[in-house]
């Protein structure tokens, strides 16, 4: 699938806008796995909607005509609408065709509880769109940011090209990578990890505090709401030496203090969605260097957003094609 979205929309073209296609691309994955949906026009309007929804994720919530929290407010029930429609067509596929279940939707509509009781539409609805949003922003962030990283350290590029070329060789013709090429892309992920280090695609959450507790002077009562960031730790230099320093390496020569770079947060409610990302980032990563080369059009360009960093011309990237021995091997392994 990351092979088919890189052959249509990044193939033959000079610019690609590379925030926006990996929006697509990971909502394309999440259409897929979570509903086995694949009609593109949905899941163009729904990579519409989701964008807009996260713009307010962290906005005062005045709902008034203008505010990004309005905006999402219109985006939510769209989306939602989307989702419902798919599961009520879902549903009535299965019972017409029999229960063949190749995705979490699926699932959800043929398997009862322990009680018997089915769970009805809307309930599946709305499971769906929280894993559908939980799934969206961080790993588009995150792959968008290694795109940034690696367009503006060729250094860095080609080492992890030099990795996953390894890899590639490795393979038979027209095998995929498997979970055992992803534990090989060792210095590909640090890349990754060292990306959400400088750039946390998601800043934080809250968590309530179980008991009374004194930090640093300042007493917080039992019950209060209290919220964590990702970043308060990861640019301190006692824990991250030259921080401002984008060097994956830094995770070969030590392993960070507990809990100074938990980009997935930590504990029991610690993302659910870590392995998948990584298979996202890292299949993404592979394919990306082994087909193409890249410099940013505006290698100034800002990055904005807050608790969502976003850079704000959707990364734009010129693009070359990588005409090595590589593509020839490519061949062989794709085709
Ligand atoms: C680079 C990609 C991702 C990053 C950086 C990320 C980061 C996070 C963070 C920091 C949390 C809060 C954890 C905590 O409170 O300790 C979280 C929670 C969560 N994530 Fe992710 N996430 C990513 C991808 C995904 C994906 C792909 C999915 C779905 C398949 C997902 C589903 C969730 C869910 C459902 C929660 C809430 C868990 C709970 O409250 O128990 N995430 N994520």
């Amino acid at each position: 699938m990351v092979l088919d979205h890189l052959k249509t929309h990044w193939d033959g073209k000079q610019v690609v806008e590379a925030h926006r296609l990996t929006q697509l691309l990971v909502l394309t994955l999440s259409a897929k796995f979570f509903m086995g949906l694949e009609d593109s026009c949905r899941i163009g309007k729904l990579v519409e909607l989701m964008d807009t929804m996260m713009l307010a994720l962290h906005t005062i919530p005045v709902n008034i005509p203008g505010t990004a929290f309005h905006r999402a407010m219109k985006a939510a029930p769209a989306a939602r609408e989307i989702i419902q429609s798919f599961v009520k067509e879902k549903k009535e596929v299965m019972e017409s065709t029999g229960n063949k279940m190749h995705d979490l939707l699926s699932y959800m509509i043929a398997t009862p509880d322990p009680t018997g009781r089915f769970m009805p539409e809307n309930e599946i609805a709305d499971k769906i769109m929280g894993n559908v949003a939980a799934s969206f922003n961080s790993p588009a962030m995150t792959t968008t940011f290694i795109v940034k990283f690696l367009g503006e350290r060729p250094d860095i590029y080609d080492k992890v090209r030099i990795e996953q070329l390894e890899i590639l060789k490795s393979k038979k013709s027209g095998e995929a990578l498997n979970w055992d090429d992803m534990q090989k892309m060792k210095y590909s992920w640090n890349v990754a990890l060292e990306a959400m280090r400088l750039i946390p695609p998601l800043q934080g959450t809250f968590r309530e505090a179980a008991t009374d507790f004194t930090y640093q002077g300042y007493t917080i009562p039992k019950g209060w709401k209290v919220y964590w960031t990702v970043s308060t730790t990861t640019m301190n230099p006692e824990y991250f030496p030259a921080p401002e320093e984008f060097d994956p390496t830094r995770f070969e020569k030590a392993t960070p203090p507990p809990y100074t770079n938990i980009p997935f947060g930590s504990g029991p409610r610690i993302c659910p969605g870590k392995d998948y990302a990584r298979l996202q980032i890292l299949s993404f990563m592979h394919h990306l260097v082994i087909r193409f080369k890249w410099d940013l059009v505006n290698p100034n360009c800002k990055i904005t957003g807050g608790m969502n960093p976003f850079p704000v011309d959707g990364l734009k990237v010129r693009l070359q094609a990588q005409p090595s021995q590589a593509l020839v091997v490519l061949r062989t392994y794709v085709e």
